[in-house]
């Protein structure tokens, strides 16, 4: 294994390609059955080697205070994990909406993790770095093994899964979708009933958030209309971005260019990128290993 002193990692983008709910646990979370994939846009990160154990981040966001931002606290998880007496300057270069179902915060965690694990030269298997990162977020196991997988329990049980990879086109309505918020409501679907991955795959990619979402938030209401006029409009995750997926780049593009500036008053912004199944994290890793 090579020893850098600095290393660029990126942080994909996940979709939910479909998303049932079949229950909630007692302590409150929701069991799911969900097929995660990634896209080939995202966030970038830097990590440069420190020996005085300090860590640093910039920018920072706006939104976000230091020791609440997840890439902070998977590197101090990491730290106290392992006893490393080493730190680390790292840098975020920010694309993915916040709180837009697109798990931003979560591949963010996930690059840090397998970024850090590999800086620090800690060894730690993937399968390790998961389960401590799924104690910060049920998303980020997904993006530490960075492989398309079909996901049951809180998110956390994956069984890679090879989908098909159209291109996509992306409209975040300008909203922030809260996922504590949908998932504390009263009206959402809870009890879906179970089933297995060759169905999921034959559905047409329900997500049972999307009701609630489409209530609670009207912008995204108005751009799943606005998309449906295209394509198959869906919904990631908790919100609030929306998805369609197209047979190429200049179909999806030509949709882009006709995206109107407002829904509901929210400034709506889009993008188009490919699916993968392999996600940009892992092949980096492969790559450094
Ligand atoms: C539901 C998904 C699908 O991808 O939504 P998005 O966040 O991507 O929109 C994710 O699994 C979310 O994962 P993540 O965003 O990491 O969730 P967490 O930080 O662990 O939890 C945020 C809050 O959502 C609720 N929560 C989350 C996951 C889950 N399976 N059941 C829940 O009820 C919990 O109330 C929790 O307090
Ligand atoms: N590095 C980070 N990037 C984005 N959000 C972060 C980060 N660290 C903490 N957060 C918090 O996590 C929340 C969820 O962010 P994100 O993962 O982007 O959304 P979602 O889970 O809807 O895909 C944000 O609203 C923010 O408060």
């Amino acid at each position: 294994m090579s020893n850098p002193t600095h290393i660029a990692l990126p942080a994909p983008a996940k979709i939910n390609r479909m998303l049932h709910i079949t229950g909630r646990r007692s302590d409150g979370y929701h069991q799911l059955q969900t097929l995660f994939q990634f896209l080939d846009y995202g966030d970038q990160l830097t990590f440069a080697l420190r020996h005085d154990g300090r860590l640093t981040l910039t920018p920072a966001l706006d939104q976000v205070a230091l020791e609440d931002n997840l890439i902070i606290r998977a590197a101090r998880l990491l730290q106290t994990q392992s006893g490393t007496s080493l730190g680390c300057d790292i840098t975020l270069k920010k694309q993915l909406p916040m709180g837009g179902g697109l798990g931003g915060g979560s591949s963010d965690a996930a690059t840090a993790l397998m970024g850090l694990n590999h800086l620090w030269q800690l060894g730690y298997s993937a399968a390790t770095l998961a389960t401590l990162g799924l104690t910060l977020g049920a998303d980020i196991p997904v993006f530490v093994h960075g492989q398309a997988a079909w996901a049951e329990g809180i998110g956390e049980c994956l069984t890679p899964v090879e989908l098909d990879t159209p291109v996509f086109l992306v409209i975040h309505p300008g909203c922030h979708c809260a996922t504590g918020a949908v998932f504390t409501h009263p009206d959402l679907t809870r009890d879906s009933a179970p089933i297995n991955l060759a169905a999921a795959l034959k559905e047409g990619g329900r997500n049972d958030c999307e009701a609630v979402v489409r209530r609670l938030y009207p912008a995204v209401d108005q751009a799943i209309n606005w998309l449906n006029r295209f394509a198959s409009a869906h919904l990631t995750g908790t919100g609030a971005c929306i998805f369609a997926a197209f047979t190429d780049m200049t179909e999806a593009n030509a949709v882009l260019a006709k995206l109107p500036e407002t829904f509901s008053g929210h400034r709506v912004t889009g993008f188009v990128a490919q699916g993968t199944n392999c996600s940009s994290l892992l092949t980096a890793m492969k790559k450094l290993a």
